[in-house]
């Protein structure tokens, strides 16, 4: 085994940080994608980069200079948090995702770069951090430590708001497609809010301060089902190429709208003609199906799937009688479209009351939280040391 077991620096007592071995990384294990973050340290001793050893320098040196890996890993530089204080050390933040599809050629790929010689901890979560523990504790030899994938979404969101000003942001005009007027919003994680998170599926949250949140519901219909619709739909194969298509579409080919069976307003019940009376409510005449193209089923699924969303997210929050609506996910990467679309349909339907906020680092959140809980649980072992010294 490589000798990267001896602590970076030890603690001399009560009061001071630990800080763990390198590599450091957080990752979560979704239904469909794999986030995995990665703190690359600036502020290595000299003593450090000695003992620092060929594969660790290796897997730096890969991660940090490729912004891709293989056909299917992506480094998102766009959203590199650049010199940071993390668990007291200055260093990069680092965003990766691939496909879970592909989670056994990542384990594969590490063992080739020689992890297993490596003795880590590595913090998971998402629903893969149980699927593949016995792959990933047998071919790779580390500690693996499962973390639940609510806790580590909030603990990563309260780490990231504080740290980046600008991560929280709105639409002033979001149905202004030359300039819907995107602003960051200062956010106060200890006021009520709601939390969305938009994965494969919906889970919703209420959250009501740094440390107290419920799950309250949640929805099959989420972003997998987007996709998967639009994969059977329009025959196209990723998420980039079917967000693409939806932004070309019109979905008013495909779906009945309330003036297409009033001739215009419902009027008693406040029902605008403009409105989606029905999803796909066209779709059962051949003529109209003919004159449907792709880019019109996949701006339909879009907005089959987000007003889903928006009227399960405003009967949350007329429920819990919270005003700030957050969404979260992958399922809003790329996806300026989708966020505009909610942005409208919240300020719509509450009358202006309820804002819908969105954040730069999507789906990453939870794989933060898992990094920040590795630093806090180093700490708590340290801890556990001392105190059983001292009995
Ligand atoms: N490159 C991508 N490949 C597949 N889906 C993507 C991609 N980018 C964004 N998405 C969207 O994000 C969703 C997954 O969101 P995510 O928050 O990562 O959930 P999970 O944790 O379930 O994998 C997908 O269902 C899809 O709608
Ligand atoms: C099971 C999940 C928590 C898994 O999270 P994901 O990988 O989708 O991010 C999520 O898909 C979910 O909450 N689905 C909705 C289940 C329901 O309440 O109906």
């Amino acid at each position: 085994m490589a000798s990267n077991t001896v602590a970076s620096s030890a603690i001399s007592g009560r009061e001071e940080t630990v800080i763990p071995v390198f590599p450091w990384f957080g990752i979560d294990i979704g239904g469909t994608l794999v986030k995995l973050v990665y703190f690359e340290p600036l502020d290595l001793t000299a003593e450090e980069i000695r003992n620092e050893g060929e594969i660790l320098v290796n897997i730096r040196r890969y991660l940090t200079s490729n912004r891709a890996y293989g056909q299917d890993g992506v480094r998102d530089d766009a959203l590199e948090l650049k010199n940071i204080e993390l668990g007291s050390r200055r260093g990069n933040l680092h965003f990766i995702r691939f496909p879970t599809s592909k989670m056994m050629t990542f384990i594969d790929a590490c063992v080739m770069r020689n992890l297993h010689m490596l003795t880590f901890k590595i913090f998971a979560t998402g629903g893969g951090a149980y699927k593949f523990e016995k792959d990933i504790v047998e071919k790779l030899k580390i500690s693996w430590c499962k973390c639940d994938e609510l806790d580590t979404l909030m603990n990563g969101l309260c780490y990231i708001t504080k740290l980046n000003s600008k991560e929280c942001f709105y639409y002033e005009e979001p149905q202004n497609d030359a300039n819907p007027n995107k602003h960051p919003f200062t956010f106060d994680i200890n006021h009520p809010f709601l939390l969305v998170n938009i994965g494969s599926g919906i889970s919703i949250l209420y959250v009501e301060s740094e440390s107290s949140y419920r799950r309250i519901t949640g929805t099959s219909i989420g972003g997998g089902t987007f996709l998967g619709l639009c994969c059977l739909l329009t025959g196209c194969s990723s998420y980039d190429e079917a967000i693409q298509l939806a932004s070309e579409g019109d979905s008013t080919k495909v779906d009945k709208l309330v003036k297409d069976i009033y001739g215009g307003d419902y009027e008693r019940f406040g029902l605008p003609g403009h409105i989606v009376a029905s999803s796909f409510g066209h779709m059962n005449q051949s003529d109209k199906r003919d004159q449907a193209s792709k880019a019109d089923l996949a701006r339909a699924t879009l907005v089959t799937v987000l007003n889903n969303i928006g009227s399960i997210s405003m009967m949350c929050a007329r429920t819990e009688n919270v005003h700030r609506v957050l969404f979260s996910g992958s399922f809003l990467r790329v996806n300026d479209l989708s966020m505009r679309i909610l942005a409208y349909a919240m300020d719509y339907w509450s009358g202006g009351e309820i804002k819908a906020i969105f954040l730069e680092h999507e789906g990453y959140f939870s794989a933060v939280g898992c990094l920040r809980q590795f630093l806090m649980d180093a700490n708590n072992d340290e801890r556990d040391l001392i105190n059983s010294s001292r009995q």
